[in-house]
């Protein structure tokens, strides 16, 4: 029946997410298996090394364009990929473990979505614990998921906040990145000094200012 979705279809990046915070996607994006997107990438980056006059018989450059596809695929922009979302499972609060807990510089690894360039920086994330508490790997894994995606920095935050509250089923969370921007200090007004910082406060976070204030003294700032 018309709009009704597809209990068959595959899981589609985001959709748990508010419209405003999914990555934009088009509804075909899963059609090509993981080969077929490698072997199309390889073919027109080939093209574009070609266009650049390099000669794709040298032996070190014949490689490079299903290395750059595969490094796309399977590492820059694996977030893409529902399969990819961590599973986050929460356990009872045994130890009633009631203050903040915080993960701090925590790697991050992002791509600009405006120039395909690097963004490499770290995230600090936290949350107060009711009455479950999370794994903590799985706070960083929230974060590469999303991280490896065509990003902008300020969409990245909310995504990561939002999945936090969503699966720790709280409010009460807090994440701040700090980024260099490769877009900006390879090209355009290569500044190689300045940093980027963004934040995101929800629930008690976002109402009380001493909590805030705990959050940035214990991750240094
Ligand atoms: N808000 C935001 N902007 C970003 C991010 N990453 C890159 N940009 C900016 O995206 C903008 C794209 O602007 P354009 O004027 O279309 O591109 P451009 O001519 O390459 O801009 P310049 O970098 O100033 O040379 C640039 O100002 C980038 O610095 C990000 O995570 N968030
Ligand atoms: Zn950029």
């Amino acid at each position: 029946m018309a709009n009704q979705p597809d209990p068959g279809a595959a899981p589609q990046t985001d959709a748990h997410l508010a419209l405003s915070l999914r990555t934009p996607l088009r509804p075909d994006a899963f059609a090509l298996s993981e080969e077929e997107k490698i072997a199309g990438i390889s073919e027109h980056f080939r093209h574009i090394m070609d266009l650049l006059g390099l000669d794709l018989t040298d032996d070190s450059l014949a490689g490079t364009p299903r290395r750059v596809a595969k490094m796309f695929v399977h590492e820059w922009f694996r977030g893409l990929d529902p399969a990819q979302r961590p599973e986050v499972r929460l356990f009872d609060n045994r130890y009633e473990y009631n203050q903040m807990l915080v993960e701090r510089d925590i790697t991050l690894f992002s791509c600009c979505e405006h120039h395909f360039v690097p963004i490499i920086g770290k995230a600090h994330v936290a949350y107060l614990p009711g009455q479950h508490v999370v794994g903590l790997s799985k706070l960083n894994r929230v974060v590469q998921y999303y991280a490896r995606r065509p990003q902008v920095q300020e969409r990245l935050t909310r995504q990561i906040a939002e999945e936090l509250k969503q699966s720790l089923q709280t409010d009460d969370v807090a994440v701040l990145i700090e980024a260099d921007h490769l877009c900006v200090m390879s090209r355009g007004v290569n500044d190689t000094s300045s940093s980027t910082l963004t934040a995101e406060y929800g629930g008690r976070f976002g109402q009380d200012e001493s909590l805030r204030r705990e959050f940035l003294r214990l991750i240094g700032k």
